[in-house]
């Protein structure tokens, strides 16, 4: 077996060209051309997107509590559940949520080669709707901030709730500074980075306002503060870079 640190993810999709063509996603939403090209686009498009996985799974094999459910709530493409599938050796069930079938489809191809050893759920309903129970790991990366932000302390309530005592949420988030000064150089520097990775200026700029109003990020202050109200008494955050965060919480 390869080193953990020197796997590859299982990444499959076209090059994401979506924002150079005549026609784009606006607003942006996660449908079938968004799909076809999204493993390219996030890994481009999220700064330290595998180390981010990789954490999740680590995390994720040491507050695993077997007999429990791991659930992975806006799975996408199903990457993460892959990765972990592949070194978690313990028989578990792996639950995917995802509110965009095209999303599960995908997911289902990616996850096909674990079905003898996990038993594997995907779902598709909003997050919103979703129940937690009996779960002793939840991981929710880049998609808490695409639910309207009403709806957020709910959906963390009941994450907590369905958590088993001593389970955990690995949560990832675009955020915001709430000073404009370092929000702007943030935003210089993200932009930079996509730039780096082989987006031009106008895909950068179409996306951005095909984002506004959709992907509504929270400061910093704000999402840990949900994550107490909710019931989450150990807060703290593990990665960061740009404006992407990942934070754990134990119940
Ligand atoms: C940026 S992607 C998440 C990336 C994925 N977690 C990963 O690490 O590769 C956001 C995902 O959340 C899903 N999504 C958006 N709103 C949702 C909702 N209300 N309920 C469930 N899934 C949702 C989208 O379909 C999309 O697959
Ligand atoms: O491209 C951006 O500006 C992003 O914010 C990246 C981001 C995200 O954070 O969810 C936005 C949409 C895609 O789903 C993939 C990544």
């Amino acid at each position: 077996m390869t080193n953990f640190w020197d796997t590859e993810l299982y990444l499959s999709s076209d090059k994401d060209q979506l924002f150079e063509q005549e026609t784009w996603p606006k607003p942006f939403t996660f449908n079938e051309d968004v799909v076809r090209v999204f493993d390219d686009m996030v890994s481009r498009s999220v700064p330290l997107y595998k180390e981010v996985v990789a954490c999740a799974v680590q995390w994720t094999k040491a507050y695993y509590q077997p007999g429990t459910k791991i659930i992975d709530v806006g799975c996408s493409t199903g990457t993460f559940l892959e990765l972990l599938g592949r070194f978690l050796k313990t028989p578990a069930t792996l639950v995917g949520i995802d509110n965009s079938e095209p999303m599960l489809a995908k997911a289902k191809e990616k996850l096909s080669g674990l079905e003898d050893t996990h038993h594997i759920e995907l779902i598709c309903e909003s997050a919103g709707n979703s129940s937690f129970e009996n779960s002793s790991i939840v991981v929710m990366n880049y998609t808490l901030q695409f639910l309207p932000v009403h709806q957020r302390q709910q959906v963390l309530n009941a994450v907590y709730e369905g958590l088993v005592p001593g389970g955990l949420l690995f949560l990832s988030e675009k955020l915001r500074s709430p000073y404009p000064q370092f929000q702007e150089t943030m935003t210089r520097h993200y932009e930079a980075f996509k730039t780096r990775n082989g987006y031009a200026t106008n895909e950068i700029e179409r996306k951005k306002e095909a984002l506004e109003n959709v992907l509504i990020p929270l400061t910093q202050m704000q999402q840990v503060a949900m994550l107490h109200d909710s019931g989450f008494a150990a807060v703290d955050s593990l990665l960061k870079f740009h404006n992407f965060t990942s934070f754990i919480a134990i119940k």
